[in-house]
């Protein structure tokens, strides 16, 4: 079977604005990829390459074996796609918007687009218009998931959903790779994706910077070492150790309280707290938002400084 999506070395420039650049990326068969970065990422614009809607300034994309703007027609009929802006006339009612298109698509039967509309609660007899902004995302994800496509592309598709209906959509999505659809899609939230997501690949300022699975992402975050001692200790002792970062003493009514991060064996950080009495340990994995936000806030950051560790 062919991969999903591939794209190698892809760059795209706007004039003199970056899109992406030199960003390759696999996705497999009946995976679901979270495709994750902070506003101006570069998301839409692979997205939009990943359609055919606009083209690289170099590199190379296939998706489903096939070149999408070459092949734009072939592509878009074995696709779902939900655009960050989901634009339909307004003046027509949900439930007739989604029948045109199901029947663009060769024809939805009736009852899956009434099933799909009932998980969502989205009333099919609404014209488009008068939907709040929510409801109106629903309509985009009915006409993406409807005609069981093989590859849905998702951008930004819980933007507006209340937390239940969020959850009602990672159903959709975990159903959809049951099936062996794949799944592509975006987001700018680490725990929108973590519970679906097989593989999560992260962008900063159109490059990749880390892809991998949820569970190896976990074992990526840092120690969060906090150390309680009998008496005062000096932070020097401490701050040369290896992988230690972020380090901090403060005195207490009982004595002193380090804190810092830690990057590998605890080896030498417990053998150095042992030449002191201590009364305290405590020590907790980073959570992933905590790790995403340093993957895409500092490239001097720990987290940052092992991006090159691309999967
Ligand atoms: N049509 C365009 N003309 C010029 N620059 C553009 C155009 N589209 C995108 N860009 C630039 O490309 C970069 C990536 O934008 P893109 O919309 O792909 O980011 P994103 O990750 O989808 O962001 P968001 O989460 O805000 O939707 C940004 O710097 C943006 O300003």
């Amino acid at each position: 079977m062919n991969t999903a999506i591939v794209l190698s070395e892809l760059t795209k420039t706007y004039g003199t604005r970056r899109g992406l650049t030199e960003l390759s990326l696999q996705v497999n068969p009946g995976e679901v990829l979270g495709y994750l970065g902070p506003n101006g990422a570069g998301k839409s614009t692979t997205i939009r390459l990943m359609l055919g809607l606009i083209r690289p300034t170099s590199g190379a994309i296939r998706v489903l074996g096939l070149d999408p703007h070459a092949d734009a027609e072939k592509v878009h009929r074995r696709i779902g796609y939900l655009a960050g802006d989901f634009l339909v006339d307004g003046r027509q009612r949900a439930g007739e918007c989604l029948a045109f298109l199901g029947n663009l698509r060769g024809g939805v039967p009736t009852q899956r687009i009434g099933e799909l509309a009932d998980r969502l609660e989205l009333d099919l007899s609404a014209r488009i218009k008068s939907l709040s902004k929510g409801n109106r995302q629903k309509v985009g994800l009915v006409q993406a998931f409807m005609h069981r496509p093989e590859l849905l592309i998702l951008d930004e598709p819980t933007s507006g959903l209340d937390p239940l209906m969020q959850q009602t959509f990672l159903d959709m999505v975990t159903e959809a790779r049951d099936h062996g659809q794949t799944v592509f899609m975006s987001s700018h939230i680490m725990s929108e994706v973590e519970s679906v997501a097989d593989r999560v690949a992260i962008i900063r300022d159109g490059r990749l910077v880390a892809t991998d699975t949820v569970a190896g992402l976990r074992t990526r975050s840092l120690l969060q070492v906090r150390i309680d001692f009998a008496a005062p200790v000096a932070a020097e002792e401490f701050a040369a150790l290896p992988g230690v970062t972020d380090l901090a003493v403060t005195g207490t009514e009982h004595g002193a309280t380090l804190t810092c991060r830690l990057d590998g064996s605890p080896d030498a950080l417990v053998k150095a707290a042992a030449r002191h009495t201590v009364t305290g340990l405590h020590a907790d994995n980073q959570d992933l938002e905590e790790l995403f936000h340093a993957y895409y806030t500092s490239e001097h950051s720990a987290a940052g400084a092992r991006a090159d560790r691309v999967a």
